[in-house]
């Protein structure tokens, strides 16, 4: 997949180019003995950097292969020790993009994960769930996006992360109405004091930007970071990037409850619900 816009400035023409590899299908289990985890992933790796030369002078020699952005992929979801949360992963992979690449400064990592929930079974060993028999039970899918920036030096990335939910569809038999939208000759659709209600939710949310540590090992495999702690309720513990996976939980939990509970007066006022921006879980 490539994406470069030919813009002309003047009478010079700058070019804005970006490219990599789309649909990389991961999926990877974690057996911490008899105890697993699976995670399904379709990865999208893109680039930026000197590469300009690749469109305009057809040199090769600033391409790193697609089918390479793919092996990276495949290679980082065997080794890395972060697969298992997708924001960490996709910071881990983008980070090893641009400092194993002189001369590329930034990547752009989208991870959409597809749902395995463990199969509620009657445990006596305190876990929750089966140990590795998994079912799909949902068809929305938790969208991690990342921009790792190296334009300030490869020693000076930053990285920023926003997570959210893609497709979650639901429906309401009563609790909405819609009314007093315009009536023209184009309306067919009456007012309605209580109808069913059924639509497919995406939300969004943005994580404090990270500082992400330069690998200092030769391959370049290492990775480690800090959060942003300018916003002192958004640590490490509770909102930050560490705490992907309760962030992600609480997201889907509030967005079904509010939907549930919230008196509908539309599609457009349900999306900013006071009960959502008011919710004790949503900081
Ligand atoms: O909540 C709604 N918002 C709309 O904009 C709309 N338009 C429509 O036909 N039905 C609805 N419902």
């Amino acid at each position: 997949m490539s994406n470069n816009q030919q813009q002309d400035v003047g009478f010079e023409t700058t070019l804005h180019a970006r490219y990599g590899k789309d649909k990389v299908r991961v999926l990877r289990v974690v057996r911490e003995g008899a105890w697993h985890h699976v995670v399904e992933y379709n990865v999208t790796a893109l680039l930026e950097g000197e590469i300009d030369a690749s469109y305009t002078k057809a040199d090769n020699s600033v391409v790193v292969a697609t089918d390479s952005i793919k092996n990276i992929t495949y290679y980082l979801a065997k080794v890395s020790p972060h697969v298992l949360i997708p924001e960490l992963f996709a910071l881990h992979l983008g980070t090893h993009l641009v400092s194993r690449y002189a001369h590329i400064h930034k990547a752009f990592v989208t991870v959409e994960q597809l749902r395995w929930s463990r199969i509620p079974v009657d445990n006596t060993d305190g876990h929750t769930g089966h140990s590795h028999a998994f079912l799909r039970d949902g068809d929305d899918k938790r969208v991690v996006k990342v921009e790792i920036d190296g334009a300030r030096g490869k020693d000076k990335l930053v990285g920023m992360v926003t997570a959210g939910i893609a497709d979650l569809l639901v429906l309401k038999s009563t609790g909405s109405s819609f009314t007093s939208f315009v009536r023209d000759e184009y309306t067919t659709l009456p007012e309605v004091a209580d109808r069913i209600f059924s639509t497919a939710v995406d939300l969004q949310y943005t994580f404090n930007p990270v500082t992400i540590a330069a690998p200092l090992d030769e391959r370049k495999l290492n990775f480690d970071f800090a959060e942003d702690q300018d916003d002192a309720a958004v640590g490490a513990t509770a909102g930050g990037v560490r705490d992907a996976l309760a962030v992600a939980e609480r997201a889907r939990k509030v967005t079904l409850e509010v939907f549930a509970q919230d008196e509908s007066a539309s599609v457009q006022f349900s999306s900013r619900s006071p009960g959502f921006f008011g919710h004790p879980l949503v900081h």
